[in-house]
């Protein structure tokens, strides 16, 4: 096996996917994916790496790009002991029939977020030396091998601000790093998350609702591919409704403990929207494509049991032990050895990641039309009038 890694480290000194020549592409796809240009300036920025991705991570960035330039690998297999060409070979085959646009987006995906990793300070930030959230309304701490997200802002339902969503992305980013072996995220009061804050529609900038929904798709975009790529065991305890985003991005979850006080409720056609966190996709994986329709479509609001036996929740607690009984159980599953379980939630999910990206890409264009729409407009407007609840 070194073998293969010592001679991969050196192919990707002497063949990096940056010295496969560029090939002149035809653009095209919705707006939100990334244009050739964008893909030219990820490509240069590689080079700008300070630290070395490592060979996993240059794998997949060969893999994207042959499948941005040349489309799906049609090649002959190389022979079994030619290990380093039938190991390119291998990743450029694993992405089938992904398209060259989304292959590109997820190219420049992955070079912006290695890029941002490059440029964090600290690499491995211990609880105390964590770098706190900008504002109250997210609290994070870290005790017994467990980093623990909490939204804060029990007034509002624990709505996620625009600030929030910054915060959740920087807290992810940090826990993917510290010495903890799992990651909580739970809420405070008597909700687990009422959903985007509807009030965050309201702060429209210079360049009007279009800039507006741009900007919010691409918030979106950062923060659902966090979710994607965490990678430790991340788990949800889910202290009471749930509503909106914080229901969606549940597919993404390793584990998801609610009390039977919880709730979950998916109501976009109702706010004029659509889904996202990739709950297009994970829901009807989860629960059958019928049942997804339901929630996503139709707004159906499930109780804990019912979205315990759907398979969206893992158990449900009686809402009197809820948290003696779930920290219990994590703090007895925090002393399992963290690298076996990171090891174990990458081979369970990897190979669903490029398509989890490419779907969070969709999703958050579709959103971004969606909400420069008169149904979406209204919908807020009313709610905002306290016209309209849940
Ligand atoms: C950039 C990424 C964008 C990602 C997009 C995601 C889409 C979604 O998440 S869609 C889901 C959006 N959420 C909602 O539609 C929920 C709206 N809230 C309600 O319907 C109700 O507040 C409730 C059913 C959650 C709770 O009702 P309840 O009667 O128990 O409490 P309230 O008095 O209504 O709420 C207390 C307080 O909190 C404010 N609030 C609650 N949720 C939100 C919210 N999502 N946005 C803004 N404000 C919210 C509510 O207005 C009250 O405030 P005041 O005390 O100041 O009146």
């Amino acid at each position: 096996m070194s073998l293969v890694y010592d001679s991969l480290a050196r192919w990707s000194v002497a063949w990096s996917p940056l010295q496969v020549p560029a090939l002149g592409l035809h653009v095209r796809g919705p707006a939100m994916l990334a244009s050739q240009k964008d893909f030219n300036n990820a490509v240069s920025q590689v080079k700008l790496l300070k630290e070395d991705p490592g060979n996993e991570v240059k794998l997949k960035l060969y893999a994207l790009y042959k499948q941005a330039t040349e489309g799906p690998c049609n090649v002959p297999k190389p022979g079994m002991l030619d290990f380093i060409n039938k190991t390119k070979w291998d990743a450029w085959n694993a992405l089938g029939s992904l398209s060259k646009e989304a292959a590109r987006q997820n190219y420049v995906d992955l070079v912006s977020r290695l890029s941002a990793s490059s440029e964090s300070p600290s690499p491995e930030a211990p609880a105390a030396d964590r770098k706190q959230p900008e504002s109250d309304s997210l609290v994070v701490t870290s005790e017994d091998g467990i980093t623990t997200i909490r939204l804060n802002r029990p007034a509002k339902k624990n709505a996620l601000t625009t600030q929030m969503y910054h915060d959740i992305i920087a807290a992810l980013q940090a826990a993917s790093k510290d010495e903890s072996a799992i990651t909580v995220l739970t809420g405070s009061g008597d909700y687990y998350c009422s959903g985007n804050d509807l009030t965050n529609f309201t702060h429209l900038p210079a360049g009007g609702l279009e800039e507006m929904a741009r900007s919010a798709a691409a918030l979106l975009r950062d923060f659902v591919n966090c979710f994607i790529d965490f990678p430790k065991p991340l788990v949800a305890v889910v202290n009471g409704p749930a509503v909106g985003i914080s229901v969606t991005i549940l597919g993404l979850f390793d584990v998801v403990y609610a009390t039977d006080r919880a709730s979950f409720h998916t109501p976009f056609s109702h706010l004029g929207q659509s889904p996202e966190g990739c709950s297009s996709y994970t829901f009807p994986k989860i629960m059958g494509s019928s049942k997804a329709a339901e929630m996503l479509l139709f707004g159906k609001k499930l109780t804990a049991q019912e979205a315990c036996a759907q398979g969206l929740v893992t158990e449900v607690f009686p809402d009197g032990t809820f948290q003696k009984e779930v920290w219990a159980r994590l703090k007895a599953y925090s002393k399992l050895p963290p690298n076996a379980m990171r090891i174990s939630k990458q081979i369970i999910r990897n190979r669903e990641k490029e398509k989890l990206h490419a779907v969070n890409a969709e999703e958050s264009s579709v959103l971004r039309e969606r909400w420069q729409s008169d149904e979406c407009m209204n919908a807020i407007a009313s709610f905002l009038s306290r016209k309209a609840k849940l």
